[in-house]
């Protein structure tokens, strides 16, 4: 292989034979073996994407029996985050899981109002007591003061930061559950944000900017109807379909930015390198068709799916 001359500016030609020089060592290197000899940049796309890591995703959060079955991969550990919008009815579920639990501002009035509604036969007040947040935190201009008061007293550590009015309280939230040191493995952590879908869209979209702003983490926002979750360009994906608690609908949204290339398998309408944007193709209405999605793209992507109603 050639040096560069370093003190001469390198022409267009010359980078692309360069680049064909490192694909055919990578490819004599061996981690490209069996893909036919194309031009050197589209091997060497193939060799990077070929040393990709693979992300598991699987909602057994929503499943009744299966909260920490994640096959052979680390069981996941849980956060929750209640926001101000209708409890959705599997949180006390997702509540027995979560090690820590948090509620964005207005989000304890859904807690305090919401938890003895979906537990009509037990006495309200034993049910407030037994569902107590560890930590309120916002700018405080929704909470209730009595429901202020209640969990005051029960000990909950309340965070006002009603100074910072840059940042919605879901996301204050989240950085209080990024600086906690409770979890053992961050990569193992799942943080699942109730009544975020719905409602209000500035308020929507808050919190989907949250999912971009936090990519590092893995964030599930949920409604009573669907969940979504960001798809990082970093790796690839493996979503384990539970077929008892969500589909068959589903979505790839390329919302932060188009996609030159996305491929998908397990739909029914896969995608083979395609590209997606706003005002061009995004797939919506798309179908749950095998017990496993993968998706590789060149751009961060919003999955969703919905989330099956009891029968
Ligand atoms: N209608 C809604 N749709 C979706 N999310 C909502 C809705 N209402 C509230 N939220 C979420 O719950 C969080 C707490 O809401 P709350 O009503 O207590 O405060 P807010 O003053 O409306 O919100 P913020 O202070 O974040 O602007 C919000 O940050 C947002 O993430
Ligand atoms: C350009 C811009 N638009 C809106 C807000 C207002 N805002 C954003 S997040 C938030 C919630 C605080 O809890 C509020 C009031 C701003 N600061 N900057």
């Amino acid at each position: 292989m050639r040096t560069l001359n370093r003190n001469r500016p390198i022409k267009e030609e010359e980078i692309w034979t360069l680049e064909t020089e490192i694909s055919h060592a990578e490819y004599d290197l061996g981690f490209i073996i069996g893909q036919p000899p194309e031009a050197g940049f589209v091997r060497r796309r193939i060799a990077n994407e070929a040393k990709m890591e693979v992300m598991r995703h699987a909602s057994t959060f929503l499943h009744p029996s299966l909260a920490n079955d994640n096959g052979d991969w680390p069981a996941p550990e849980y956060a929750l985050v209640v926001l101000n919008q209708h409890l959705p009815r599997f949180a006390p579920l997702l509540w027995q899981r979560a090690k820590l639990r948090l509620c964005a501002d207005g989000g304890a009035n859904r807690l305090f109002d919401g938890m003895p509604e979906l537990l009509p036969d037990e006495d309200p007040e034993k049910v407030r007591v037994r569902y107590k947040p560890d930590v309120i935190k916002g700018d405080m201009d929704s909470i209730r003061s009595e429901v202020m008061s209640f969990y005051s007293d029960l000990g909950v550590k309340i965070v006002d930061e009603s100074h910072d009015q840059d940042t919605t309280d879901l996301h204050k939230c989240i950085n209080f559950i990024s600086d906690c040191t409770a979890f053992s493995d961050k990569a193992n952590l799942r943080v699942l944000v109730v009544g975020a879908l719905g409602g209000r869209f500035d308020h929507e979209i808050g919190n989907i900017n949250v999912l971009y702003r936090f990519s590092n983490m893995h964030i599930i926002l949920l409604s009573d109807d669907c969940l979504i979750y960001l798809l990082s360009k970093v790796c690839h994906h493996e979503i384990h379909i539970q077929s008892e608690v969500e589909g068959p609908h589903c979505g790839l949204i390329p919302i932060g930015s188009p996609s030159a290339s996305t491929t998908t398998t397990g739909l029914q309408w896969n995608l083979d390198k395609t590209g997606m944007h706003f005002g061009g193709l995004v797939s919506t209405s798309n179908m749950i068709q095998d017990g496993l999605i993968t998706v590789h793209s060149d751009s961060d992507l919003l999955w969703t799916i919905t989330i099956r109603k009891p029968s």
